[in-house]
């Protein structure tokens, strides 16, 4: 594998329950990018990170990361290796029960042996990073969404992962606070030498601050390029996605048989 690609994704294949989510996925993301990975609700993204990350195993393809075969790491290998990613899903769940400074010490606490002392001095670097140095001894209930988010930022870095994977970093934040935490996604990448992968549905955002796009739909990749390729893209999906518009070839229903074969098998009643 040439040494700039970081994580390299080949024909991969998921199946819930023989149902096929992931059906032969491609991709090559080199060290250093930011890069955004979009589709309609129910497509498969968090399936992608969940297979890259080693919680999923794919039924079918491959993911390698840096020199490991994911697919193939045993349970022991996988939790070390865990150690070199950052993750922040949906929502970015703090602790509620632990301050903002221990919430991020957390990781260093779990997968380290460093001294308390070391500990505090990487906590308030990664606080004063997200610029909530100054917050650490509240509790998350105390926090604002967007406070909230950049706390969850900073303990997804808080052990400088060569990886970074972000579910749906925007979900319910206002433009500002939104806008904020797309910077700082970016900010932390390039500070830190990371390579990060995030899932979303704000394409305005993707634009200004990633390398790359892919878009997803039906379990496979359906178009991609950089965001001077993806404005210019003539591609149905692609102006699907940057227009908003709630017609075109993204479905967003989940598979369902027509509702008069339904009716004809008399399920409908609820
Ligand atoms: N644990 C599970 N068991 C069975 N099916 C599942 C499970 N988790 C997800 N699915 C199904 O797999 C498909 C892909 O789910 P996934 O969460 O990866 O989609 P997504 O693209 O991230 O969606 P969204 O944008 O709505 O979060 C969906 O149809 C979902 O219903």
């Amino acid at each position: 594998m040439p040494d700039d690609i970081l994580v390299d994704i080949e024909d991969l294949q998921f199946n819930y329950d023989g149902r096929p989510v992931l059906q032969g996925i491609n991709m090559k993301i080199p060290r250093g990018k930011v890069v955004a990975i979009m589709g309609g609700s129910g497509c498969g993204k968090t399936t992608l990170l969940r297979c890259i990350g080693g919680q999923l195993r794919p039924t079918g393809g491959r993911v390698r990361l840096e020199k490991h075969q994911v697919c193939e790491m045993s349970e022991a290998e996988l939790y070390r290796l865990r150690r070199k990613m950052g993750m922040l899903f949906q929502f970015g769940a703090l602790f509620t029960d632990m301050s903002v400074f221990d919430n991020v010490a957390f990781p260093l606490r779990e997968h380290t042996d460093m001294s308390e002392e070391m500990i505090r001095d990487l906590v308030l670097m990664k606080l004063e990073a997200v610029g909530l140095r100054g917050a650490r001894k509240l509790m998350p209930g105390e926090l604002s969404g967007g406070m909230a988010r950049r706390v969850a930022l900073a303990r997804a870095v808080a052990l400088d992962p060569m990886l970074v994977m972000y579910d749906e970093p925007f979900t319910g934040l206002d433009p500002i606070a939104l806008g904020v935490i797309g910077q700082l996604i970016r900010k932390l990448n390039d500070a830190l030498g990371a390579t990060s992968i995030m899932v979303t549905h704000d394409i305005h955002e993707s634009l200004l601050i990633v390398d790359y796009i892919y878009f997803l739909n039906g379990g496979r990749v359906v178009a991609e390029g950089t965001p001077d390729e993806i404005r210019a893209s003539k591609d149905p999906f692609v102006h699907q996605f940057v227009y908003a518009e709630v017609e075109g070839p993204v479905h967003f229903d989940y598979p369902a048989p027509s509702v008069r074969q339904e009716l004809l098998a008399g399920v409908t009643r609820v």
